[in-house]
């Protein structure tokens, strides 16, 4: 039988892909919708400004938005994905965890807590585990797992096929996609013709995370990888996908091949959103792009390419689609490692 599931956010940008995600997912059922007080008691249809590139399944189109409280959210409903603004989601995710409900949220509020686990499943789902810590210290019944940031997510998954070679240093050039900043996030006349070399706290989130996902853990608590990371966050006006450069220093000697190898060998998961293979490496030197590869995998494939030695290590680029791997795709994801894991 289906598990009920809510979606806190549902009216924005990646409250519509967790919806063109889970309406057809055999596994949820979507029970509940939530949003702010200004959707409140509107049908779907008329709270959202649909953007996504399907049409708003009917059953969704009719259903009533309700506010965003555990209050309006029915006691069957098990599992919540919540795309929140992060200041919204610091107040409103907590409430809803003491209420017994499990939560798998893309909102950066709370990512960094040390009970709180950051996971991609294909990379650290032993992470998962923090929740009986997190439990235990927080007294909820329900419970809080988290997905990284966009960007955090489209390097990660490389740096973990490479960690036997040893990971010393990281530095990560990144150029962004516009749906990163949400529909409003970005004017037209700011991006055309452009490129920003700033978005707000992100450097510091892909250095933390990363640091985070790649950490052991112990039964007890986590320790952060000791690898050091610099980055530097750009948007460019592309739409979707997100394009990164990398140098990577490694303790033990790693040829381009045998990081080309290591990254094609690393396994995915059999989860029913992981997509098989996890990294696709081009051997075309002018590969990845934006437009032609973020959709490999159903969009929840991390592309590569341009492997290479350089006075800094090996260099490569990766890509990943942000609002799919990336955000709704990767609270999804979640979702399926905790049904698989026995938390809801
Ligand atoms: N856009 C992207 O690609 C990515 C976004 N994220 C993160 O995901 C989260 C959502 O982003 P995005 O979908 O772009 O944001 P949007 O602004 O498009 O959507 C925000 C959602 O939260 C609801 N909301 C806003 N304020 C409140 C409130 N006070 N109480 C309850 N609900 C509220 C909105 O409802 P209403 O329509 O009623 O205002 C809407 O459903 C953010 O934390 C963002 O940083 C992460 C990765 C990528
Ligand atoms: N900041 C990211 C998107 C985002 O919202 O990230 P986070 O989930 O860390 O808030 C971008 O602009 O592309």
């Amino acid at each position: 039988m289906a598990v009920r599931v809510g979606v806190l956010g549902a009216t924005g940008a990646v409250g519509q892909r967790l919806i063109q995600l889970l309406d057809p997912h055999p596994d949820f059922e979507i029970a509940a919708l939530t949003a702010s007080g200004s959707s409140a008691g509107k049908t779907y249809r008329q709270a959202a400004k649909w953007r996504v590139d399907s049409p708003i399944p009917d059953d969704i189109a009719d259903t009533t938005v309700t506010a965003t409280d555990p209050d309006e959210v029915p006691t069957d409903v098990d599992l919540l994905f919540s795309s929140l603004p992060s200041s919204v989601g610091a107040e409103v995710e907590a409430p809803f965890c003491e209420e017994g409900y499990v939560v798998s949220s893309n909102s950066s509020n709370g990512r960094m807590d040390d009970d709180i686990p950051l996971v991609i499943p294909e990379v650290n789902a032993d992470h998962l585990d923090l929740l009986e810590v997190q439990r235990d210290r927080r007294g909820w019944d329900g419970a809080m797992v988290k997905n990284p940031n966009c960007s955090t997510i489209t390097f990660v998954p490389t740096l973990a096929a490479l960690t036997d070679f040893g990971l010393e240093k990281v530095h990560v050039s990144t150029l962004q996609a516009v749906s990163g900043a949400g529909y409003d996030g970005v004017s037209s006349m700011e991006i055309i013709d452009n490129a920003i070399p700033y978005i707000g706290s992100e450097e510091d989130k892909l250095e933390t995370e990363s640091r985070k996902l790649l950490g052991d853990f112990d039964g007890a608590s986590l320790s952060h990888n000791s690898m050091a990371v610099s980055a530097s966050c750009n948007r460019i006006p592309t739409i979707d996908g997100h394009l990164e450069n990398v140098w990577v220093e490694t303790q033990d000697d790693l040829t381009p091949d045998e990081a080309t190898a290591a990254m094609r060998e690393y396994p995915s998961l059999d989860l029913r959103s992981s997509p098989d293979p996890l990294i696709q490496v081009f051997d075309e030197p002018d590969r990845p792009q934006p437009r032609m590869d973020r959709t490999l995998g159903d969009g929840m494939a991390i592309a590569a390419g341009g492997l290479q030695e350089s006075p800094f290590g090996l260099q490569y680029n990766c890509l990943a689609h942000n609002t799919i791997r990336g955000a709704a795709g990767a609270s999804v994801l979640n979702g399926e490692l905790l049904l698989e894991k026995g938390y809801i």
